[in-house]
């Protein structure tokens, strides 16, 4: 088994009189694509803004990549190479499709205020790198052919693999992914599961929160999954989708369509 990349334990967060995650242990490795599931009001959402730095725990403690990262802000997450994309569509609509997968890699970039003034030979070379770094991470989202087109006249699949497009700009470590098969037909859900393949394959760890079971069990190494803002199982797919317990909570209410 390769290191681990992630770990949360303790994690707890009260709003008010609702805890809605509690005393949650979870440990990812490197290379995992793991799976957080469990029915509407788990707690899903707001483990992942807290581990993407959105939003502060109440208490227990986050490591990632060996340092404790608990409570820091999802600028910082995001340096540490943390990156993730939301429920709701987060593309910049009136941007084409490279503008917004370039617009993310930018903050990779060195060159600074004076060298992008100035045109510099540093600059221009950042420039080209740029271009080709984006053209590359829209061919891996297969949306190269795409990448003139505004992200308001894409298709709803489209905009979807574009949003993971502009995570994966930020050349992240753990890709934290809220529900990226909501709203999808079987043939985009089907695109959707290779390409987390591919993203797993180069070397990403990939955190998901997604209500599709067929999306879950054809990509996912182990499962977590809440109830209620507590853990109650975690394991391979072929054994968690089968635990009475995660069948009585949950799996008896989901659809199993992608
Ligand atoms: N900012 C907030 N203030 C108060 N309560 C909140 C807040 N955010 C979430 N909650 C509550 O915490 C609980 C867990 O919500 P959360 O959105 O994390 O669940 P979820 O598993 O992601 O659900 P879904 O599958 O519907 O997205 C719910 O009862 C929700 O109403």
């Amino acid at each position: 088994m390769n290191a681990e990349i992630l770990s949360v334990t303790g994690l707890t967060r009260i709003f008010g009189g609702l805890t809605a995650v509690r005393d949650v242990n979870m440990t990812v490795h490197a290379g995992e694509v793991v799976g957080l599931i469990g029915p509407n009001g788990a707690g899903k959402t707001t483990l992942f803004n807290m581990l993407g730095g959105s939003l502060p725990p109440s208490s227990g403690r986050i490591r990632f990549d060996g340092a404790d990262c608990t409570g820091e802000p999802s600028h910082v997450m995001g340096q540490r190479g943390v990156s993730r994309t939301f429920q709701i569509t987060s593309v910049f609509p009136s941007l084409s499709a490279l503008d917004n997968v370039r617009s993310a890699a930018y903050r990779t970039t060195k060159a600074g205020w004076g060298a992008s003034v100035f045109r510099t030979a540093a600059y221009r070379r950042e420039e080209a790198d740029l271009h080709r770094r984006s053209m590359e991470t829209l061919a891996f989202c297969d949306l190269d052919h795409r990448a003139d087109i505004l992200a308001d006249a894409l298709s709803y699949g489209e905009q979807r693999r574009l949003e993971i497009a502009i995570a994966l700009a930020a050349q992240p470590r753990l890709l934290l992914l809220d529900e990226p098969a909501a709203g999808m037909n079987p043939e985009e859900g089907q695109r959707l599961v290779e390409m987390i393949r591919r993203i797993r394959a180069s070397g990403v760890t990939v955190l998901l929160v997604e209500h599709h079971m067929r999306v879950v069990a054809a990509v996912c190494d182990r499962l977590f999954v809440l109830d209620h803002g507590v853990k109650i199982a975690e394991g391979p797919p072929a054994q968690v989708l089968n635990d009475p317990e995660v069948i009585r909570v949950y799996l008896g209410r989901e659809t199993v369509d992608a």
